[in-house]
């Protein structure tokens, strides 16, 4: 697999405060990548530098070959933020049929992709209520469904499955196996191991630092430990580790 995404010696700083140090990282194109780390350590900092939102202080960050922010790069790229940007007053299809419009997706492929992604996060049967009467569940799916409306080759999710309930939730992250098998790059941050676990490889952010980069099994053997949060743990006492 090629290297898709490159990140080199980012820093961030607001004001006084460094939320991110020395961060180099490598990410092979078709991976389901995991950052997790606990509340505050940086990862929506990270990804939103990722994805050309937030100009770091300093470094560097090519995606595909291209320096970020470059509005060719973000064509294709998905990004669910953790808080949802949707119009309440409209329909959920409104909702979808607007991004879809934003996102360039063409009118005759519109209908198809917009059943398409309301059957991922299973909400065909509420394409027509207005989203002010959705559950913080639903627009959180919703907010995946516009993510995925025009077929990003770069699927950026930030603790997509907060607030959504467990079959669901298992059935969205068979909804990601499935579009890594198609070929589309993911990144997932979280703090939740058990998710972390289905991820291919994991960088574990700590205080914005990356203190051990590796698949769930390399990090478990690496520190000699039987959990991710035994390694997170293990890995947090000082110990910065490329397995
Ligand atoms: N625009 C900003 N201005 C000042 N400080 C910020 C800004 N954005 C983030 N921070 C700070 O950066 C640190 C990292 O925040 P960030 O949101 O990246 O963490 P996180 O790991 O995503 O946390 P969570 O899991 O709670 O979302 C925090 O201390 C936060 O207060």
């Amino acid at each position: 697999m090629s290297s898709f995404i490159n990140l080199k010696g980012i820093q961030q700083s607001f004001d006084d405060e460094t939320v991110l140090e020395n961060i180099d990282l490598t990410i092979p194109e078709g991976q389901l990548f995991g950052l997790l780390g606990p509340s505050g350590s940086g990862k929506t900092t990270l990804v939103k530098i990722m994805i050309g939102l937030l100009n770091p202080t300093s470094g560097a960050v090519l995606i595909d070959g291209k320096q970020m922010p470059s509005l060719k790069a973000m064509q294709h790229i998905g990004y669910m933020a953790q808080s949802d940007a949707l119009y309440d007053e409209l329909t959920a299809k409104q909702n979808l049929d607007f991004f879809a419009c934003i996102y360039g997706v063409p009118k005759k492929k519109r209908k198809e992709q917009i059943s398409q992604v309301a059957k991922v996060v299973n909400l065909t049967e509420h394409l027509d209520k207005r989203l002010e009467h959705y559950s913080g569940g639903m627009k959180r799916r919703m907010s995946l469904a516009v993510a995925l409306l025009h077929e990003p080759k770069l699927l950026i999710l930030d603790e997509p499955t907060v607030g959504i309930d467990p079959v669901l939730r298992a059935s969205i992250w068979r909804d990601l196996k499935e579009l890594q098998k198609q070929g589309t790059t993911i990144i997932v941050t979280t703090h939740v191991m058990d998710e972390a676990e289905k991820c291919d490889s994991l960088a574990l952010l700590r205080d914005g630092y990356i203190i051990a980069h590796g698949s769930p099994d390399e990090l478990k053997e690496k520190s000699e430990t039987e959990t991710l949060e035994a390694a997170f743990l293990y890995f947090g006492e000082g110990k910065q580790v490329e397995v």
